[in-house]
């Protein structure tokens, strides 16, 4: 039965387009932009992104510093540095100015415990070419993650970031009252347990059950509400049946793919991308196979989605 068959049209009718997307805010309604002093800000789009230089990521972060830092991720819900050549334990360093950091049971150990590598090439294919957010299979998903470029093609291999405020506020009225309440169940099977041994994926999934996480999630330091669903970690909609669910979820997972909502960034070796994991979803272009794509990242631990 084709339930949302409406909601569909609204999501991808001419009405839409026509509408919301003309809206769309960087910041809480009423709230000015501020100034950075200790730094350049440029924005990348009027909604999300900005690149961030006059700054040396292997010289201390002064607590001024990292105020503005803070206050841009907020703003801007994705920050780009160039030319940032530090090393695994100085990109850990930073990471950890935000908080405790996460050590990753499944992906693969950079130069120190708490980065991880992703290394791409003729015998590795680039499988993160799916809109999600890091880690929501755990009852508290990163509150941001720091990539940084190791060693990247010449062309391709870019990420794409959506604002899921954005996603949310332009979402129909009649979609935003569906799932307002709603709670969704996200695991790591999906991604993470294909090909791995049944005993071991197991003792995974006891380790690491399924969790619970709103539909819409209110961000902790903005009060903005975000689209909290994902294509790879998310399962089902509590108390829809499934096909029901399944719908919905699809219409949602939609939005992240909307271009007005996105920033595209181009890497360089030494560039590196902080992304405020409460705020956006992010996708690898997977276009650069068979050539060489090195990637380290640090995930920082946030808190539990309300
Ligand atoms: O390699 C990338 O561009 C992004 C990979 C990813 O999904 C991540 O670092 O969380
Ligand atoms: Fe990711």
């Amino acid at each position: 039965m084709a339930v949302y068959a409406t909601l569909e049209e609204l999501l991808t009718g001419r009405d839409l387009n026509a509408g919301p997307r003309h809206r769309l805010r960087r910041l809480p309604e009423g709230e000015q932009p501020c100034a950075y002093e200790l730094f350049t800000v440029t924005p990348s789009t009027h909604l999300i992104g900005a690149e961030i230089s006059d700054i040396d990521l292997r010289d201390p972060v002064t607590p001024e510093v990292f105020a503005e830092l803070d206050r841009a991720l907020l703003e801007f819900k994705v920050l780009f540095f160039r030319d940032q050549h530090i090393t695994g334990a100085q990109h850990r360093d930073f990471a950890k100015l935000w908080g405790e950091l996460e050590i990753h049971p499944f992906l693969p150990q950079g130069e120190v415990p708490e980065i991880v590598r992703f290394e791409k090439g003729a015998d590795n294919v680039g499988v993160e070419n799916v809109w999600h957010t890091d880690v929501t299979w755990r009852e508290r998903p990163a509150l941001g993650s720091v990539l940084r470029a190791v060693e990247v093609p010449a062309a391709g291999g870019d990420t794409c970031f959506a604002d899921m405020a954005a996603a949310y506020d332009c979402l129909p009225k009649q979609v935003k009252e569906r799932i307002d309440d709603s709670v969704a169940v996200h695991d790591f099977t999906l991604p993470f347990g294909i090909g791995m041994d049944p005993e071991k994926l197991k003792e995974m999934q006891e380790k690491y059950p399924a969790v619970e996480h709103p539909v819409v999630r209110t961000h902790p330091r903005t009060g903005r509400r975000t689209l909290f669903v994902n294509a790879i970690f998310t399962t089902h909609i509590l108390g829809l049946p499934e096909d029901e669910s399944e719908e919905l979820l699809k219409l949602l997972f939609k939005q992240a793919a909307v271009p007005e909502y996105q920033v595209r960034f181009k890497w360089a070796a030494g560039s590196i991308a902080f992304w405020d994991n409460r705020a956006v979803q992010h996708y690898a272009v997977s276009d650069y196979f068979p050539r060489r794509r090195v990637m380290e990242r640090a995930a920082i631990l946030g808190d539990r989605p309300r």
